[in-house]
């Protein structure tokens, strides 16, 4: 095993963050963001608790449930309670919409208070096929009202727990940095995403996304992650949670390779707890009925809400970091990019 423990280190092996990828980051939600929530049924919460922990929190409902009450004010329904001031991240999802939105900031009881806002690319959502029919996943369909649907199963040991973690296309990544600001990153790869490796331990291949890797950067300031892995089709979750670290070991990696490609590095997670649970926010957003996805052109192309967000920030730096983006330029890139750099 090879981890990555420093900056250089996980650069060198990684690479270095691009300053479009940094300067996408907005202070508060714009009407792009409103645009995106006001059509989002479902998204998961990281919560970073008074002891360091981290933790993950499904939240679903009709479109507009999660309600802005002022720009930098983001109401969260049905949140145990978190307690005040607790760093926490948000990924949004739009049902049949590739892109997701991250919105980072802290708890005021039920609302987030925004910090931080951007869009995160598709690859992981085209990658896990999130909102392909439900055949393609040989999902196991629950029906409601049998036993099925109140399972609530803990240990890797557990065959519905490792079952569901190991068939899921698709996570979640709750991580915190050093000063104690929480994110949450959505991770996606064919079936198998997510791997045991034996000794207590799963691991999660790096693959391309939005090249912030903000998991991995966390990750060397605290270790602490919580994993939640989601089924399409169904509405058991499993979270994993535990301390994490970034490898690059060869043999490691290998294990990862889709269609000749081999992940840069890989995070391996100590597990402490895994757990299955029902969350009734997948059944309240109705997110795997493909009668919710949006129809397409119900928002603007990513790029041109990417181009807005890079220009607004370079607008607001004293000296500007990159000339301002053009919007034709970065669509005809980023066309090719979700169908040639996928893995
Ligand atoms: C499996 C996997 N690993 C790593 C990444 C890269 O993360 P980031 O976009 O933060 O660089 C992605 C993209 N979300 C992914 O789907």
């Amino acid at each position: 095993m090879t981890r990555l423990e420093t900056l250089d280190a996980l650069e060198s092996a990684v690479g270095k963050r691009p300053a479009t990828a940094m300067l996408k980051s907005i202070s508060q939600l714009d009407g792009h963001c409103l645009d995106v929530l006001s059509l989002s049924t479902f998204g998961v919460l990281g919560v970073l608790s008074e002891a360091g922990r981290l933790s993950s929190h499904t939240i679903g409902g009709p479109a507009g449930v999660f309600h802005t009450l002022e720009p930098g004010r983001l109401q969260l329904p049905g949140l145990p309670h978190a307690g005040y001031g607790r760093p926490a991240g948000l990924v949004a999802f739009v049902a049949g919409w590739g892109e997701t939105l991250r919105v980072n900031g802290r708890l005021d009881a039920d609302t987030l208070i925004v910090e931080e806002a951007f869009l995160h690319c598709a690859k992981c959502v085209l990658r896990s096929r999130l909102w392909s029919p439900l055949v393609e996943h040989e999902a196991t369909i629950e029906r409601s009202g049998t036993t099925q649907s109140s399972v609530l199963r803990s240990g890797l040991a557990d065959p519905v727990v490792s079952g569901l973690l190991t068939r899921a296309p698709f996570a979640t990544i709750a991580t915190a940095d050093g000063a104690g600001r929480a994110d949450i990153s959505p991770k996606g790869d064919p079936s198998g995403l997510v791997r045991l490796l034996g000794n207590g331990e799963i691991g999660i291949p790096d693959r391309p996304g939005n090249m912030r890797r903000d998991t991995f950067h966390n990750i060397l300031e605290r270790p602490e992650v919580s994993v939640l892995a989601l089924m399409p089709g169904e509405e058991t979750v499993v979270e994993v949670t535990g301390t994490a670290v970034v490898d690059d070991d060869p043999d490691l990696r290998a294990i990862f390779e889709v269609r000749g490609n081999t992940p840069v590095a890989v995070m391996r997670v100590r597990v402490e707890s895994a757990l299955a649970q029902r969350s009734s926010a997948i059944g309240a957003a109705r997110l795997w009925d493909p009668k919710q996805h949006v129809p397409q052109g119900s928002l603007p192309r990513a790029s041109r809400i990417w181009t807005d967000h890079v220009n607004a920030t370079i607008a607001s730096a004293k000296e500007a970091p990159i000339p301002a983006l053009h919007e034709p330029d970065l669509a005809a890139g980023l066309q090719a990019d979700y169908v040639q750099n996928l893995y």
